[in-house]
């Protein structure tokens, strides 16, 4: 009999692939494990098993495997299950799943560069005979291919060892290189171990006496952590005792002085640390516990709609502290990990150590770890917290998942594939792994609700914030007259800016919002009307004051400003619209004492920089925090009184079925920033249009209103949550092409859907990187069989494959999402 396994390959095919094995193979291999695989032309992948069984494929012959990779599974059946129902219902392929899903060091592959991890200190000696004939190869050169490798020490088997090497952290993979976050390592010092004790110490400094520089480096160091009682590191160690480098080093071989690395941006928790016991619940929050338990003793995927401030985090920790303790691992999502050290720091104060953080700003290393505590459910990943990809962790023992923000359009990814959405693909996961999910925010998005509604999910509900405090009171600023009388200061009207001095003189802090980064949006020319366009997109440059420059938010294509028009040659350049930088500067010119910071893109690239804004806020070392959305995510400062919304109305025009719920959602979030812990908050909206349906729904705390409206509008324009929508983007150099492929494609589709295909049309922007983008929406009733449907256009996308007219066009599906 002969055996074989399919195996996932992590490119974009569409069925499994069939390979064979020996009867010995097959004793060995489980269904998770990797085994390396010719596909192509000579190149070698790292697949993934996902059957093993005795049937030959019939159109071609099957290969052999090149070898096997793993002792034990790396993956569960469990989460090949929930890969494929992500590849079928979001039309991409298994394999894109199983890229995008495990850490890139577990897809070796023969082409990929390997070179040394110039930040590890390696331990020869740790290392078997072949490990160091590689680390050796690479001393020599600094980058070689698995197969150079494979060449160099004389062995097929080449991917265990450096799957071995990746592990202890010796090299890296080259994708890895290129990552935008280097962690840092920071080298201490500290005394050896030999002169701890007070003699032995008293002995050396003796024995030093004739060594002034050396003993003068010791004293130093005495001094530095006597001060201050921490760590010392060479730097300061070096600085303070004006002593070099290689006395240093001296003493370090003379083992008088022992130093030791720290990563310093790794999330650690100090063990030494207790954990604190959990908040008390308040009633409201006690009865939304047990109605959360109540709906979860029925299998429900429940809705916690509490509103901001309200306490939900305490009420999440209860569930969690509750799984943990029936000995099940916890999930807690988050809409973007980045924006989120002040809730990792109130789980770990909880949960110490049992939080794990998975992020895909962590190096390899670090993400393998996770993936291997969590695999084999280590108590140090008992907790998981992260963005949307921690959703393909191999959890066993899953048994609570919590969205957090729950309507935040972050859980959905564009590009690349899977083009999922982790609060919908988290529900059919907790399904799979029979666990609770729990859905939490002050604003649900229309679809959960709808879901409510409905009694198909249950609901929870906190109505007042922690404390009694009220709600913030919404105040809205017309500016439209204010403009016309020209009563405005830059883009602050009266109002506002009686407002921020109040609150300063009472020592209270404030927020802006504006929903620009940059200066301005908008260069234009008051003689001819050009305004400056990104030669690679088809949109404007921003205006960035502080680079005196322009630059394009879709690509990085930046310019110097001109004096003059490019066009017209005229020094009429005038800029329009305003962003963040310019709120900034504006206040600081109108108020000079303020002490103003800004949160934003720009000022966050830095992997410590947005920690540092908040930390300086919360220090209260600023007066006022000017900032996007990023300010709007769950933050908890005690003491925002006012905050003041620049321009509220170029949230509402923007060209997507959301925007209105988006508008609500985010307005509802940074107003929720407001008097969160004392005395009640003050919101004020400065808009061109006061008596717009959103901002009168959003000054009467009226959710229940917007939705209605919102559902209704879904209702009769057929968007979801009551219809189904496909949008199909096509996406090519060539303008000719794109506008008859997705002419093609349209027609085709209309045979059998008729007037439910919208388009095709061009986007907002319908250039970006010199890529053409013309879209088609395909909508379907509820009760059209979706998998029928999606296969219909598929078999559409096959013909469309063989024109070769269409040949190089892209294809890019998103379901659900515009
Ligand atoms: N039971 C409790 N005992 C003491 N303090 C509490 C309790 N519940 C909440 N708090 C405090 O109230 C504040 C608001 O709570 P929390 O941040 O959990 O609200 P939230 O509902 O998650 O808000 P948002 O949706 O705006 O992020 C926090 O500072 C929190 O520490
Ligand atoms: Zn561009």
């Amino acid at each position: 009999m002969q055996h074989f396994i399919n195996v996932i390959l992590p490119i974009p095919l569409e069925k499994l692939f069939t390979y064979s094995i020996t009867k010995a193979e097959a004793n060995f291999l489980k269904i998770g494990m990797r085994v390396a695989v010719p596909f192509g032309k000579s190149k070698i992948h790292t697949a993934l098993v996902a059957e093993i069984h005795t049937t030959a494929p019939t159109v071609y012959e099957a290969k052999e495997i090149h070898q096997i990779l793993d002792d034990d599974p790396i993956v569960t059946e469990l989460q090949i299950k929930h890969w494929s129902w992500v590849a079928s219902y979001y039309m991409c392929s298994i394999g894109e799943v199983f890229r995008s899903a495990v850490p890139g060091a577990f897809l070796l592959e023969s082409e990929t560069l390997i070179l040394k991890n110039p930040e590890s200190i390696v331990q020869e000696d740790a290392l078997t005979d072949e490990e160091f004939l590689v680390f050796e190869a690479l001393e020599r050169q600094s980058m070689l291919k698995v197969q150079e490798i494979a060449a160099i020490i004389d062995k097929k088997n080449v991917l265990p060892i450096l799957k071995r090497l990746l592990e202890k952290n010796v090299i890296l993979t080259k994708e890895e290189v290129y990552q935008q976050y280097k962690p840092k390592l920071v080298r201490y010092v500290k005394l050896g171990e030999k002169y701890q004790s007070e003699d032995a110490l008293g002995a050396l400094l003796d024995s030093l006496s004739r060594a002034p520089k050396q003993s003068k480096v010791i004293l130093s160091l005495f001094q530095l952590q006597g001060r201050n009682q921490k760590k010392t590191t060479v730097k300061e160690l070096e600085e303070k005792s004006e002593s070099s480098a290689s006395i240093i080093k001296t003493l370090i071989d003379k083992e008088i002085l022992e130093d030791f690395f720290v990563r310093t941006d790794r999330v650690v928790f100090d063990a030494a640390k207790k954990p604190s016991l959990l908040k008390e619940l308040n009633e409201y929050q006690e009865k939304a516990l047990q109605d959360i338990e109540a709906s979860f003793a029925e299998k429900k995927v429940t809705l916690l709609h509490g509103v901001t401030s309200s306490g939900k985090t305490e009420v999440y920790v209860k569930l969690i502290a509750d799984c943990l303790e029936k000995g099940q691992q916890a999930l807690y999502l988050l809409p973007e990990i980045a924006l989120t050290t002040q809730l990792i720091a109130r789980l770990q104060n909880y949960f110490g150590q049992q939080v794990a953080v998975f992020h895909s700003k962590y190096t390899v290393h670090e993400r393998v770890e996770v993936w291997n505590n969590v695999l084999t459910n280590k108590s140090k990943a008992q907790i998981v917290i992260g963005a949307r990809s921690s959703l393909f962790l191999p959890f066993s023992n899953l048994g609570l998942i919590i969205v957090d923000e729950e309507h935040e359009s972050s859980f959905k990814q564009y590009d690349p594939a899977p083009r999922y959405h982790a609060r919908d693909s988290a529900i059919v996961l907790a399904n799979f792994s029979n666990c609770n999910i729990l859905l939490g925010s002050a604003t649900p998005s229309i679809e959960s609700f709808y879901n409510v509604k409905q009694q198909k999910y249950g609901y929870a509900q906190i109505n007042r914030r922690f404390g009694d405090v009220l709600m913030p009171e919404i105040e809205l600023v017309d500016i439209k007259e204010l403009t016309r009388k020209k009563r405005m200061k830059g883009h602050f009207s009266e109002r506002l800016l009686q407002g921020i001095t109040a609150a300063v003189e009472e020592g209270e802090q404030v927020i802006l919002f504006q929903n620009r980064r940059g200066f301005a949006p908008i260069v234009e020319c008051t003689t001819c009307g050009h305004s400056p366009q990104c030669p690679n997109c088809d949109v404007s440059l921003t205006y960035h004051q502080y680079k005196k420059q322009m630059r394009c938010h879709y690509c990085s294509y930046h310019m110097a400003l001109q004096q003059s028009c490019l066009a017209c040659g005229m020094a009429t350049l005038n800029t329009k619209g305003f962003g963040t930088e310019q709120v900034e500067q504006e206040l600081q010119q109108i108020m000079p004492k303020l002490r103003i910071g800004r949160m934003d893109l720009d000022t966050t690239r830095g992997k410590h920089a947005y920690e540092k804004i908040i930390t300086s806020f919360e220090k209260h070392e600023l007066d006022v925090l000017v900032g996007t959305q990023m300010l709007t995510k769950g933050l908890d400062f005690g003491n925002v009184s006012l905050v003041g919304i620049m321009n509220a109305d170029n949230l509402l025009n923007f060209p997507d079925f959301r925007a209105h719920e988006r508008s609500y959602q985010l307005l509802a979030q940074v107003s929720g920033r407001a008097g969160r812990a004392k005395k009640r908050g003050k919101v004020l909206i400065q808009t061109y249009n006061p008596y717009h349906q959103i901002l009168q729904q959003i000054s009467a705390n009226d959710y229940e209103g917007m939705y209605t409206d919102q559902i209704n509008e879904r209702r009769e324009f057929k968007y979801p949550p009551l219809h189904r929508i496909i949008k199909i983007t096509f996406k090519h150099r060539d303008y000719g092409k794109v506008e008859d492929a997705s002419a093609w494609f349209a027609k085709s589709l209309r045979v059998s859907f008729a007037d439910n295909v919208l388009g095709p049309e061009f986007p907002a922007v319908s250039r970006i990187r010199n890529q053409y983008l013309k879209n088609i929406v395909l909508k379907m009733k509820k009760d059209q069989p979706l998998g029928k449907t999606k296969a219909y256009v598929r078999k559409i996308e096959r013909s469309f494959d063989t024109i070769g007219q269409f040949k190089g066009v892209r294809v890019i599906y998103n379901v659900d999402y515009i």
